[in-house]
């Protein structure tokens, strides 16, 4: 998966408020997924943009409703990470202001056909100030996480109270983030 998926929150049982738009030139594949955060179970509702990686196509109420975005490139495909800038663009120009963003490198488990650096990809988000972590959708490794730090920072704001505990996202994600098991770059 390259591209940018959207993710709604709720806690599990209640309605959701959004709902993917309709619309006959997007492909929306809408998946639940429920995780549990500190006892409290989120429920979020995912949408792919799938087979619109021509971000130009995709249309923005797509992702206006989205509460949270991730971002995701292939570490074996430069012109997908060469596509962040202008996703970054595009979303903060149609996007909620305070919507969560994450990046994501995927296809982590392919490591001898890497033409990303991790160092790339954690350069790129920190310019931008998102979590960064690479993936692999075919091992798993990280994949839970990105959902569980999602569901973590919408449960956080949604129970925000100035007493409360805090949470950041980026500290959370870099304390509990897998590397490759090889990182070489040849
Ligand atoms: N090795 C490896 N292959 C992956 C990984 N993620 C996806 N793939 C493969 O990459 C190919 C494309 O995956 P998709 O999820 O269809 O990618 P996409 O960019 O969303 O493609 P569209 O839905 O057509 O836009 C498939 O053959 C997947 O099996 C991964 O983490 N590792």
């Amino acid at each position: 998966m390259t591209g940018m998926s959207g993710a709604a929150a709720t806690r599990d049982g209640e309605a959701p408020e959004h709902s993917p738009p309709c619309s006959p030139s997007y492909d929306v594949t809408g998946k639940n997924k429920v995780v549990t955060v500190d006892g409290v179970r989120v429920k979020l509702q995912i949408w792919d943009t799938a087979g619109q990686e021509r971000f130009r196509s995709v249309t923005h109420a797509y992702y206006r409703d989205a509460q949270a975005l991730l971002l995701l490139y292939d570490i074996t495909n430069k012109s997908s990470f060469d596509n962040i800038r202008a996703w970054l663009t595009e979303i903060h120009e149609y996007a909620q202001r305070d919507v969560v963003i994450m990046l994501l490198g995927n296809k982590a488990d392919v490591s001898n056909e890497r033409v990303i650096r991790s160092e790339d990809g954690e350069t790129l988000a920190r310019e931008y100030g998102v979590p960064f972590m690479e993936t692999s959708a075919k091992t798993g490794m990280n994949v839970e996480l990105a959902f569980l730090a999602i569901a973590k920072e919408l449960k956080y704001r949604a129970l925000w109270h100035p007493d409360g505990p805090r949470f950041q996202i980026r500290d959370f994600v870099e304390s509990q983030k897998k590397q490759p098991s090889c990182c070489s770059f040849s």
